[in-house]
């Protein structure tokens, strides 16, 4: 009970105001961007089908040439954070720009230089969000590679006639932008408030960090990665990958991912809010116009709310009486996830399925196990850290299997 009170306190300061341009653009994320998800989900399975396929040509010595017979399969130590950043920035691009290269990439599906420099500078802006700095270089990177798409693509809409681009379809999130019209037929949003949207940045982080903190933990506790496994073997079986359809009867890996969120938050302070009027929350006192800085770490490991806090303990989420999948949003705010109230994420369906898709492709496609000098992996004394600040996650990998399954892109 003492936590539902401090949860519905909380939401009278979970409203702090950002501006017009900023009320203007979550109406737009709602009404129009999170609508076109469904649409894009062949373009999310694109990259979780090449998320596979990256790791999978990582444990086959023959690089990019995709023949069964000529492969040696093996066992290969691999960056799990440099896969799972690389994959989750290119499900947002592929949404948002439709495509997975800014470059010329990469045959076997891997990150060029400039999506290796794109994703670095998003994780900077992103660790530096509570900073009173401007991160200048990083902001300048990000914007070095989305602006010429945005200009290029505002050109291409608006030099095509009239007629013709009343009929022309969306293409990614991009198109939606530019397309929005009002009543008066006027475009909704100019060049400039579409090169400040910040969908890339919003989605970055998260997914990448519960796969790699949740392969972690499996890999340290071996039966709840056999449970997993376990769980998607039976409802998908091995023939085939897994599908968005399938993912609300994955229970178990929709735990972990809820256990990784509370016990591994991205970053260790949620964003700053100011509360709007005085307010008493469990008997403090928070004058109006106060930040208000959340500890996602203090929440989600609080031990008046959480038997064995420290522990991952997926289990602690399953609920035998309920019919319903695990939910990843903690609207009660006994951890924060996608947080709530009038600032709460709006994507957190997207978020959802991007983030069980992910880690349950790396579950089901890889069999994942600790390298033979197990001190680079040896994170446990950095349980309490944020994670930015960490050691990347260093794992042997091995395709579980066989070879046909794994997506091939000629
Ligand atoms: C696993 C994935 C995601 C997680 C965990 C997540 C989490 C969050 C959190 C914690 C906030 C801050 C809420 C606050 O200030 O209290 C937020 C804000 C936001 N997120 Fe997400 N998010 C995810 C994915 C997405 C996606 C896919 C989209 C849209 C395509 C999105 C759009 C936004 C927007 C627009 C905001 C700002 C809301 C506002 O200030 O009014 N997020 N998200």
């Amino acid at each position: 009970m003492a936590y539902r009170r401090v949860g519905r306190g909380l939401l009278s300061v979970f409203s702090a105001p950002k501006g017009p341009q900023w009320k203007k653009m979550r109406r737009v994320v709602v009404s129009h961007v999170l609508k076109s998800a469904q649409w894009l989900l062949n373009k999310r399975l694109e990259e979780a089908d090449n998320l596979v396929r990256y790791i999978y040509n990582q444990c086959c010595n023959n690089g990019d040439d995709h023949d069964e017979h000529k492969y040696f399969k093996s066992t290969v130590v691999l960056n799990v954070r440099d896969v799972a950043w690389q994959c989750s920035a290119n499900v947002i691009r592929k949404m948002l720009f439709n495509r997975r290269y800014f470059g010329d990439g990469r045959k076997d599906g891997g990150p060029g230089f400039e999506e290796e420099q794109h994703v670095e500078a998003a994780h900077t802006i992103l660790s530096h969000l509570n900073a009173f700095c401007l991160l200048k270089q990083a902001i300048e990177t990000v914007n070095k590679y989305h602006d010429p798409i945005i200009d290029e693509r505002i050109n291409n809409w608006r030099s095509t006639k009239d007629e013709n681009s009343a009929r022309r379809k969306p293409n990614d999130l991009l198109d939606v932008l530019i397309s929005l019209k009002d009543d008066n037929g006027n475009p909704i949003l100019s060049a400039e408030e579409i090169k400040a949207e910040e969908l890339m940045i919003a989605t970055i982080d998260n997914p990448s960090n519960v796969m790699e903190w949740a392969l972690f933990e499996m890999v340290r506790q071996p039966k709840i990665l056999k449970r997993a496994v376990d769980e998607i073997d039976r409802v998908v079986g091995r023939d085939r990958l897994v599908r968005e359809s399938d993912l609300s009867q994955l229970n178990y890996t929709r735990a972990c991912a809820r256990e990784t969120f509370r016990l591994h938050p991205v970053a260790t302070l949620n964003l700053p809010h100011v509360s709007l009027s005085d307010v008493t929350i469990s008997g403090y006192f928070i004058p109006k116009g106060s930040y208000v800085l959340l500890s996602r770490a203090g929440l989600g490991r609080n031990p008046r709310v959480w038997d064995e806090p420290l522990r991952f303990k997926p289990e602690r989420h399953l609920n035998p009486d309920s019919a319903q999948p695990v939910q990843l949003l903690e609207p009660d705010l006994r951890f924060v996830s996608f947080s709530t109230g009038r600032r709460g994420c709006p994507g957190f369906e997207l978020g959802t399925e991007m983030t069980v898709m992910l880690l349950s492709r790396l579950i089901q496609g890889f069999n994942w196990s600790l390298p033979p000098v197990a001190s680079t992996v040896d994170k446990s004394s950095l349980d309490y850290k944020d994670i930015s600040n960490s050691e990347p996650l260093i794992l042997q990998v091995e395709p579980r299997l066989a070879a046909h399954v794994y997506p091939y892109e000629p």
